[in-house]
């Protein structure tokens, strides 16, 4: 997950040079970033579902692996001076002229590899819970964002940095790309070490009983998504998590490009500011999960989080253009360092509490499908807005920022509104969002195993 992250995001920090480079318009990068998620909206997430559960881990894991690197590979390709003058290139670019064809045939390696980032999502997501199963779930899943978060800031902090690497006067996107495909080739063998691993696991924990608890719990059927469907929690969730997680990727696409505009700074400088919102993510996710098993609050971290992501954006949108300081953009990112630690650390953990068990794994599968489809259409619509607020601007350091961030801001609204109903339901239903994961027998219990007593 750590490079996968690293690779959605290798290009963000470099929107102004792709533009110069290779014309894409913001709208252009607009329809690239969203592309990472058209095949799982169109379905493929909901089969990656299936696969998962009728295949298992270890095959759907390296079968999502080999989609990042083959999708990566195609973006490479396309951005590359290679694909250049070819008759494919010239092809592409002769319909819809407003999109290169190098944007076009790179956001046909993004959708390839939007399938298989998504897939090893929600494998990732059942790897862990089959590995910590009443355990520290929260925290390990907290751990796991952790590192794809580090991922998000070492990628902000390296790539404008590769692209001057071999010519500093005439910087490339190409070393970039080339270096997180690398990467992901490292994440596929890596994936393949564990399958060695988990296998092993299935052995000591006697793989005949696993294969039938996996069969009798999680296996897809189409019924149980007319079940979830049905579930009116399953659905402020799933509303909650695509409001909130597109108001934070998609603005993350175009944060450094907003950072140059309003303080007029280079790209290097923007991401030098930008990387600390995953690093102050990546520090609390693990935080808040350890906390979030020990002492509970799942509902009023979910509200927190939403409210501060409502000041950041509007800082973003009101602020920040009147009074263009570098410290005040750093305090805004940082604040929405640790609004984006307390969602996750909250959300995915919670949907366990109020989904049944048998239904989990299609339900974070059809979570994830709800929230593709916000995180594929909110970079377009950031890029129509953005070209619509800036009527005639071609320099790609001189948008006005405003509208798309006052968007970004009304998103946060809604999930605070969808926030605040799933927290009155919980005092109501008493579902336990509020409550501790492990309570204190269960505690006891893990130090005993440990062969540790409790004080
Ligand atoms: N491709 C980057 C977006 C990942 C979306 C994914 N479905 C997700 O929500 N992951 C959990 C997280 O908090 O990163």
């Amino acid at each position: 997950m750590l490079f996968a992250y690293m690779f959605v995001d290798v290009m963000s920090p470099l929107q102004s040079l792709i533009e110069t480079q290779r014309g894409w318009s913001p709208d252009a990068f607009g329809y690239y970033a969203g592309a990472e998620y058209i095949l799982n909206v169109f379905g493929f997430l909901i089969l990656a579902g299936i696969i998962l559960d009728k295949m298992g881990v270890r095959f759907t894991g390296t079968l999502s692996a080999s989609l990042m690197v083959a999708g990566a590979c195609i973006k490479l390709y396309a951005i590359s001076n290679l694909f250049q003058g070819t008759a494919l290139e010239l092809w592409l670019s002769s319909w819809w002229t407003s999109m290169p064809g190098s944007a076009k045939l790179a956001a046909f390696g993004f959708m390839i590899f939007g399938c298989g980032c998504e897939m090893a999502g929600i494998t990732v997501s059942k790897a862990i819970a089959k590995w910590f199963e009443g355990k520290e779930m929260a925290l390990a899943m907290g751990l796991e964002m952790a590192i794809a978060r580090i991922g998000v800031f070492a990628i902000f902090s390296i790539s404008p940095r590769l692209a001057e690497w071999i010519s500093p006067q005439d910087p490339s996107v190409v070393p970039p790309v080339a270096f997180c495909t690398a990467l992901l080739f490292i994440g596929l063998i890596s994936f393949m070490v564990f399958t060695v691993m988990d296998k092993k696991l299935d052995a000591q924990l006697g793989a005949k009983a696993l294969a039938n608890d996996e069969t009798a719990e999680e296996e897809f059927k189409l019924s149980d998504v007319a079940n979830i469907f049905g579930s009116r929690l399953f659905w402020i969730i799933a509303m909650l998590c695509v409001l909130y997680y597109s108001a934070i990727f998609p603005f993350q696409r175009y944060a450094a490009n907003m950072l140059q505009c309003n303080l007029g700074i280079d790209a290097t400088t923007a991401s030098d500011i930008f990387r600390w919102f995953p690093i102050g993510a990546a520090v609390l996710t693990p935080a808040l999960g350890y906390f979030l098993d020990r002492k509970g609050k799942g509902a009023t971290m979910l509200i927190l989080g939403a409210l501060l992501m409502i000041v950041c954006h509007l800082t973003f949108a009101l602020v920040l253009p009147k009074y263009p300081t570098e410290w005040l953009a750093f305090s805004a990112i940082v604040l929405l360092g640790i609004s984006f630690s307390l969602v996750p650390a909250a959300l995915w953990p919670s949907v366990p509490k109020i989904m049944d068990k048998r239904f989990l794994g299609s339900a974070y599968s059809l979570i994830f499908w709800v929230q593709n489809i916000g995180l594929s259409l909110f970079p377009i619509l950031i890029g129509v807005v953005l070209t619509a607020s800036n009527p005639g601007v071609t320099d790609p350091m001189k948008y006005d920022y405003t509208n798309p961030m006052l968007l970004f801001a009304s998103l946060g609204v809604l999930a605070l509104i969808f926030g605040l109903w799933l927290k009155t339901l919980d005092a109501k239903k008493h579902y336990g969002l509020e409550l501790p994961n492990i309570s204190d027998d269960k505690e006891e219990k893990i130090f005993e195993e440990e062969g540790r007593t409790q004080e």
